[in-house]
């Protein structure tokens, strides 16, 4: 039946079936949220509710200055080569960094200083200048705990929720980026029975109250713990997350006061989304939908 038919008007003379006015409409689907988003929307209202303010994340390019040496660790770490890290070539780095700050980490870097002995080694300014996508929120963390600094003093709880970005091998559960969790409390005098009390307080709201923890290492906390709950359904201890507190050697060339300390724990947002939504490939989750 072409265009011209229908100009002529060849339809009159057809026979129509009478509509059928009890068929059924279309199957209305209904949309629904990403699970990650709404696990994500919990955790919000669980830092808020405990009093912590969002810390701005919108930067997923970082200098390797504000995600590796503020946080005193060592440029010849392993985490920071191109094997875990992916750095930017455009732009390749870092335009502008706060001087006199710079100047103390390569102090506290090479000669130590504030009773550490520091890491003996030649610090650069072009390692620290090199652009990357950021490999942990922590990096947020040491640029808010800076700018607090150039403040009197006043105590603050933060958190961020947002993309981190591993140079790593992608399998079933790891891919080249996951939203880390972060929380941190900074205050005068804090110890590590305040991070554990923090910590019961934070899981309890999600009803993991049987915690235990483990000695870990990170190279800008110190002391560190890994934190482990018992999950009722799969009847063992399941590692959910890692914390410490800030080493001096990050706090004090940031000119926070020698007394103030600040405790801090992170953990991922798929690994729980997975757990509550049953959810066992990532790929169903997040990511590039390719059949590993
Ligand atoms: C390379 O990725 C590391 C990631 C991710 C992680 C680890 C550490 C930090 C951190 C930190 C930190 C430490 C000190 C100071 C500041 C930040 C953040 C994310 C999860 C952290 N983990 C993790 O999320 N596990 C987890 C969390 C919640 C949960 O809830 C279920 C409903 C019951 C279940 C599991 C632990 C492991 O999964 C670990 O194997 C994978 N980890």
């Amino acid at each position: 039946f072409t265009r011209e038919n229908m100009q002529r008007g060849d339809w009159k003379d057809l026979e129509f079936k009478g509509y059928n006015f009890s068929a059924k409409g279309q199957p209305l689907e209904g949309g629904h949220l990403h699970p990650l988003l709404k696990v994500r929307q919990q955790f919000k209202m669980i830092f808020q509710q405990m009093g912590f303010e969002e810390m701005p994340t919108n930067n997923f390019v970082e200098s390797s200055f504000w995600n590796f040496d503020a946080l005193f660790q060592p440029q010849q770490h392993p985490a920071r080569d191109s094997h875990d890290t992916f750095f930017l070539r455009v732009p390749a780095t870092t335009k502008e960094l706060p001087e006199d700050y710079v100047e103390r980490v390569k102090k506290v870097h090479e000669l130590g200083g504030y009773g550490s002995r520091g890491y003996a080694y030649d610090w650069k300014r072009e390692e620290a200048n090199k652009n990357l996508l950021r490999t942990h929120t922590t990096a947020v963390s040491s640029r808010m705990l800076y700018l607090l600094a150039q403040k009197p003093f006043q105590p603050k709880k933060y958190f961020s929720i947002d993309r981190v970005f591993r140079n790593e091998a992608v399998d079933k559960t790891h891919l080249a980026e996951f939203h880390q969790i972060e929380g941190l409390v900074c205050d005068r005098g804090l110890t590590l029975g305040d991070l554990i009390g923090v910590l019961h307080d934070f899981f309890s709201r999600l009803g993991m109250s049987n915690l235990r923890f483990k000695p870990a290492y990170n190279p800008y906390t110190e002391p560190s713990m890994e934190i482990f709950s018992y999950h009722e359904g799969f009847k063992k201890w399941v590692e959910i997350g890692n914390s410490g507190i800030f080493r001096p050697e990050m706090l004090l060339p940031m000119g926070l006061p020698e007394d103030v300390s600040v405790i801090a724990w992170g953990l991922s947002l798929e690994r729980p989304t997975m757990i509550l939504y049953g959810v066992d490939n990532i790929r169903d989750l997040f990511g590039h939908k390719v059949d590993l």
